[in-house]
């Protein structure tokens, strides 16, 4: 029997008043495998243990199958949990860890068919007469998910079981995971801050950031549409490219989004999408724009929903099939404050207290835990080059390109962007194109 897990407006406050959840809630269906995404310290490994029943809820319910679970022990609840760090028991044999919970459970009862059972199918019978420090990591976790597998729960929840292993075992595991849990079609809680972890396990995933769910979604929806900035930065591979802009919609002409030096023209007739920004005359917004959007060409080869800028290449990594190409498009780039590297010393004649909108949203920033999506950073005026900031990659917009194209620093290069694939938030970084649910044609 696989269960159906609800969490209702829970929320964990701890001493000193530290609240790790924020009113979550989240239903999450049987046989479903969720994952539970987000930098660290988000909070995902507390509504984990709060499902487990490791950790009391402060505040709102948890539903097991229907049924208020808040003060169900652990063993009440028929779930199996697979910890980080294996959690094996050192002083006996991959038999015996695997056996053990079943001891418990059944006393008197003979967990040899079960324990032999759940080894066939992870392939580790040769593992179970050593100990765990016989065994390497890999089959340490084989081990571990084994003893998870053999009390047949109700529903496995994972913390970051796979982070302690190196990439390519984690990959191999990861696809043995995503085969057993399909196979067993039990639910499964699973918790990472590895977005691509993530995106290619999960049938939903659920995004925390400062113990605030943000989104929860199929990986195709949380990467096509990011409910914010937030989202839109943590998922995807190069990072989304976060753009300050201004858009302009003069009644006599085209509409354009402004960054700085440069605009992106955008095509007429407007799509929805785009009419959606007109009321944003005037406005800064977030323009983001995926590696994917923008392709190295001539304005002659563009397409109908194509505008051209140029970009002057500042860094050029190579890797193998493809190459990331980092340009200067004399644009500022918007910041999300939780995703960034160390960021330098605010340089003297910034040491001021920063006035404005945008000095308070910046200090909001820097001190919330789950505020509004405070992505701006300051602008940068043609007195003010924009400069990289330590352990951030040079370059304001990278894109992806095949290896063919030969590029070098200080190259001037054409680039055409795709103005369908153009994400705009707003201030607070939420989305505002395009928009959830396609709204009727406004000149309708
Ligand atoms: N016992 C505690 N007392 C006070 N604060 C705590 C306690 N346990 C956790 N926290 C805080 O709660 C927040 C959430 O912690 P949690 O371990 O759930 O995050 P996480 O997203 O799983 O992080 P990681 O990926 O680093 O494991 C963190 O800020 C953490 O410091």
């Amino acid at each position: 029997m696989t269960r159906a897990i609800s969490l209702h407006d829970v929320s964990k406050v701890h001493a000193k008043g530290v609240r790790a959840v924020d009113r979550l809630s989240l239903d999450i269906h049987p046989g479903e495998f969720l994952v539970l995404l987000g930098p660290s310290g988000c909070g995902k490994s507390t509504v984990l243990r709060m499902i487990a029943g490791l950790e009391p809820v402060t505040e709102g319910e948890v539903y097991l199958d229907g049924t208020y679970a808040n003060d169900l022990a652990p063993s009440e609840r028929d779930i199996a949990m697979v910890f980080q760090n294996f959690a094996l028991y050192p002083n006996m044999t991959g038999r015996d860890n695997i056996g053990f919970p079943l001891r418990i459970e059944t006393p008197g009862a003979d967990p040899a068919p079960r324990v032999d059972a759940t080894a066939r199918m992870l392939g580790i019978e040769e593992l179970l007469d050593r100990y765990p420090g016989q065994l390497s990591g890999g089959e340490r976790q084989r081990v571990a998910m084994g003893r998870a597998i053999a009390r047949h729960p109700s529903a496995f929840l994972m913390d970051e079981p796979l982070s302690n292993l190196d990439a390519k075992l984690r990959n191999h595991l990861r696809a043995e995971i995503s085969r057993l849990t399909r196979e067993l079609g039990v639910t499964t809680v699973y918790v990472t801050h590895d977005q691509a972890e993530a995106m290619s396990l999960g049938d939903r995933v659920a995004v925390l950031r400062g113990g605030i769910l943000q989104q929860v979604d199929s990986p195709r929806a949380v990467y096509a549409l990011p409910r914010n900035v937030f989202v839109a930065a943590f998922i995807g591979t190069p990072r989304i490219n976060l753009l300050r802009g201004v858009v302009r919609a003069p009644l006599d002409g085209a509409m354009t989004v402004s960054l700085g030096k440069q605009a992106l023209r955008l095509p007429e007739p407007l799509s929805p999408d785009h009419r959606l920004l007109r009321v944003q005359q005037g406005r800064e917004v977030i323009v983001g724009l995926r590696s994917e959007a923008i392709r190295i060409a001539t304005p002659a080869e563009a397409r109908p929903e194509e505008t051209h800028i140029t970009g002057l290449v500042e860094h050029v990594e190579f890797q193998g099939h493809e190459v990331l190409v980092h340009f200067n498009t004399g644009s500022s780039p918007a910041l999300v404050p939780e995703l960034e590297a160390p960021r330098p010393q605010p340089r003297p004649h910034r040491r001021r207290r920063e006035g404005g909108v945008l000095g308070r949203l910046r200090e909001r920033a820097g001190s919330l835990r789950a505020g509004p999506v405070v992505v701006l950073d300051e602008p940068t005026g043609p007195e003010q080059p924009p400069a990289p900031a330590e352990g951030r990659a040079p370059g304001d917009l990278v894109v992806r390109t095949t290896p063919d194209f030969v590029l070098r620093y200080g190259m001037q290069v054409p680039l055409l962007v795709d103005t369908a694939h153009l994400f705009a938030f707003d201030q607070q970084g939420e989305r505002i194109s395009p928009a959830p649910a396609r709204l009727p044609d406004l000149d309708e």
